[in-house]
């Protein structure tokens, strides 16, 4: 899709990493937000990092960030390199030993985190960069996309959890969400990290 000049924000976001679903899921609404999420990130000049391949939503989203213009950055682990497990990564792809230095790699070269739709693999690492952002390991903002009410329950869950005395209504705000890709990546935009960080600044190799 080609974005016309004169239609470009400006983002104060150089790279946004996305982590979604290495499956499709069953609505067609999940696999046209991946590819609003992609057209969004373009309308701002937002280059993509994702975990690379073109299954599922990972597909969607890369596909529209190159088709309009953007850089994609994959980062795959060697194990899952074969063309046959993830098929094609649009884009510069990234090597690395496996998957705890891929999420490293992936959180070290974005300004913020969103979550499309996804199962396993992207609630643990949605939930990785909540936990560092709480521990003040980073202060880059954190976006759910919670499309057509699918992160409903993981929010229920964390009210849960905050109501109950295991998370702290200040590490509650770590995470920004909105059912559409517009009104997302402006909320991140907009965000103030919390300074109530649960330790000072700490310097941990992410
Ligand atoms: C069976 C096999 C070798 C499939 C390859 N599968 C994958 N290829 C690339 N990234 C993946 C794969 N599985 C999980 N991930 C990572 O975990 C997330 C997706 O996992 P899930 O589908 O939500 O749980 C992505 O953000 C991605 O970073």
């Amino acid at each position: 899709m080609e974005i016309k000049a004169e239609t470009m924000q400006k983002s104060k976001f150089k790279r946004i990493c996305v982590f979604c679903g290495s499956s499709q899921g069953k609505k067609s609404s999940y696999q046209d937000a991946a590819v609003d999420l992609g057209n969004e990130l373009v309308s701002r000049n937002i280059d993509l990092v994702y975990g690379g391949g073109s299954i599922g939503l990972m597909g969607l989203v890369s596909q529209a960030v190159h088709d309009g213009g953007r850089h994609v950055i994959g980062v795959i682990p060697k194990t899952l390199m074969p063309k046959e497990l993830t098929g094609e990564t649009v884009g510069e792809v990234r090597a690395v030993a496996g998957m705890h230095q891929r999420k490293a790699e992936m959180a070290k070269h974005s300004d913020a985190f969103i979550a499309l739709p996804g199962g396993y693999g992207t609630l643990e690492e949605l939930l990785e960069v909540i936990t560092w952002a709480q521990l003040g390991i980073h202060e880059k903002p954190v976006g759910l996309l919670n499309v057509d009410g699918y992160y409903n329950s993981l929010l229920s869950f964390i009210d849960k959890a905050v109501e109950e005395g295991f998370i702290s209504p200040t590490a509650r705000e770590i995470i920004v969400s909105a059912p559409n890709a517009k009104e997302l990546v402006k909320k991140l935009e907009e965000y103030a990290p919390c300074r109530e960080s649960v330790t000072s600044k700490l310097c941990w190799e992410m």
